[in-house]
Formats: C-alpha cells, sequence, structure tokens
C-alpha cells in the first residue's frame, strides 16, 4: 500500500533503519504464516523468499535485531515472531480509534485483522448525529464532540482518519492536541502535524496509478519487442527466431 511519513527521521530509536522497520512487518506476517503451520525453523533464503525481499538485505535487517539464526539450521521461527513482534511493539495492546465512519470507516472497523495483531478499536467517531449510538462492527459510534474525552479516557495513541479529504486536517488536529502521536490517513490529503507526530498515509488510487504506469511500460516494450522483430521497412525479418 502506498504509504507516506512526515516528520521523522531516518533511524528510529537503537539505531534501526526506517527502510528495515518498514519490511519487519512483511517478516512477520510470514513467520506468522509458518508457526501457524507448526514449521520450527527457517533458512533466510526461504524467509526471504516468503516475504518477498532479497535474502541479504534480511540477514541485515535481522543484525538490527541482534538475530543472527544458526548456520545449516536457520531461525527459530517462534522466537523471531517474538523479537520482532516486541520491536513492533505488538506485545502490547493498543487501542486504536476510527474517525469517519462511512463506507471506509465501517469496512475498517469490521476488518477481524486489527485484533490478531495487537490492535483494538476503541471507539468509532463520527460527526453526523444521526449515526451516534447506531451499532458498526458490534461498537455504538460516537459523535466527535466526544472525541477529546474518548482518547484520554481510553490512553489513545493511534488514531485512523477515515472522513472527506476536507475534514481530515482539522480531524487531524483535534485527535493531536489530544494526544494521539500516530496517525494512519486513509483521507487523499496531505496532513500537516507537529514534531514528534508520526502520519502513514494510504491511498489504494496511488497504488492504481503505479500498477498503471508499469501496465503502460510493458505495453511500450512489448510494441517496440515486436518492432524489432520487424525488418526496418517492417518485414519481419529474414532469419526467423528458432
Ligand atoms: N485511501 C484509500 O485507498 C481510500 C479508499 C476509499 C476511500 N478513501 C477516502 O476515505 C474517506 C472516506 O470515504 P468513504 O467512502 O467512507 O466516505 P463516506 O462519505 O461514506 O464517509 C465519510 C464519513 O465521515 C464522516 N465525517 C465527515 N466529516 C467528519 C468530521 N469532521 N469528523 C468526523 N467524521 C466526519 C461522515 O459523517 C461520514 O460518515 C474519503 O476521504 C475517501 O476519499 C480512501
Amino acid at each position: 500500500m502506498a504509504t507516506g511519513r512526515n516528520h521523522r527521521p531516518a533511524t528510529r530509536s537503537r539505531g534501526i533503519p526506517e527502510a528495515t522497520v518498514a519490511r519487519l512487518p512483511l517478516y512477520l506476517r510470514a513467520l506468522t504464516a509458518l508457526s501457524e503451520r507448526s514449521v520450527p525453523t527457517v533458512s533466510s533464503e526461504e524467509l526471504a523468499a516468503a516475504a518477498g525481499v532479497n535474502s541479504a538485505k534480511l540477514r541485515k535487517d535481522f543484525s538490527y535485531l541482534g538475530s543472527y539464526g544458526t548456520r545449516g539450521v536457520g531461525y527459530d521461527v517462534e522466537y523471531l515472531v517474538y523479537q520482532i513482534s516486541r520491536e513492533l511493539g505488538l506485545t502490547q495492546d493498543w487501542p486504536v480509534v476510527i474517525v469517519g465512519i462511512g463506507n471506509l470507516g465501517a469496512a475498517l472497523a469490521n476488518y477481524g485483522g486489527f485484533a490478531s495483531r495487537g490492535f483494538r478499536v476503541a471507539a468509532l467517531i463520527d460527526a453526523d448525529p444521526a449515526m451516534a449510538g447506531k451499532p458498526v462492527a458490534g461498537i455504538a459510534v460516537q459523535h466527535t464532540d466526544e472525541l477529546e474525552s474518548i482518547i484520554s479516557d481510553n490512553g489513545v495513541s493511534i488514531g485512523v482518519i477515515a472522513t472527506p479529504a476536507g475534514a481530515a486536517q482539522q480531524v487531524c488536529e483535534r485527535l493531536v492536541a489530544a494526544g494521539v502521536t500516530s496517525i494512519l490517513n486513509f483521507a487523499p490529503t496531505v496532513l500537516s502535524v507537529p514534531d514528534g507526530v508520526d502520519v502513514r498515509k494510504v491511498d489504494l488510487s496511488i497504488e492504481l496509478q503505479i500498477l498503471a504506469f508499469h501496465e503502460q511500460r510493458k505495453a511500450g516494450e512489448e510494441a517496440e519487442a515486436a518492432a524489432s522483430r520487424k525488418g526496418p521497412d517492417g518485414d519481419m525479418p529474414a532469419v526467423m527466431p528458432a
């Protein structure tokens, strides 16, 4: 998914580069699948292939965690799951609020994958008074008037914004003022936040545009290859490839 970041240093505490942090969830997803199949150990090559990462990069990434694997045996799957989860802060429960409970916010609220990854949807918040009290994914929607008290009562540090673009900056400012320090923004707008606040942006349309670019390039390359198989005046070459 497309992600962006604001006001963030190139390395995090304990010297783990940001690029490594961004790959840790990929390793964790692959390791969790191995763990569910009760696979005890995995080689760096196997794990790299499963995570879609180069194996030399994986070994370097794991060296930042102090995990070097055992020659001829590989990495202990359960231990790595624990180590990466701990590094990502997933061994604790993170209460999350979702603001904007329309099509997308409701879909996110219904997504079962948050809880299994250490995120608990603490509250659903919407500005529409008609939404207040309505259950979505088993949680009653609360009005934005209550945003500040919800954040402080639940000790929320992560907020998800799924409002229209025009409302996102104001919602972001209220979340930050109330104590939220990490924001996952789905609204198609660039948020400005003070230092110390992390923003990750998800934009499926940008991802599709990038795929469209690659499709266009592939089509261009195929056209070029087809043209080069023909002679300079458009005829097929005298010697056909076997
Ligand atoms: N990132 C992506 O890939 C992606 C995909 C789909 C939609 N979106 C974006 O997500 C956002 C939501 O899309 P949707 O289809 O769910 O829209 P929607 O109109 O169904 O829902 C928006 C909700 O936000 C609420 N809202 C409006 N202003 C608010 C405010 N100030 N505070 C709290 N709640 C407020 C509305 O009452 C409504 O319930 C849009 O910005 C859309 O562009 C992003």
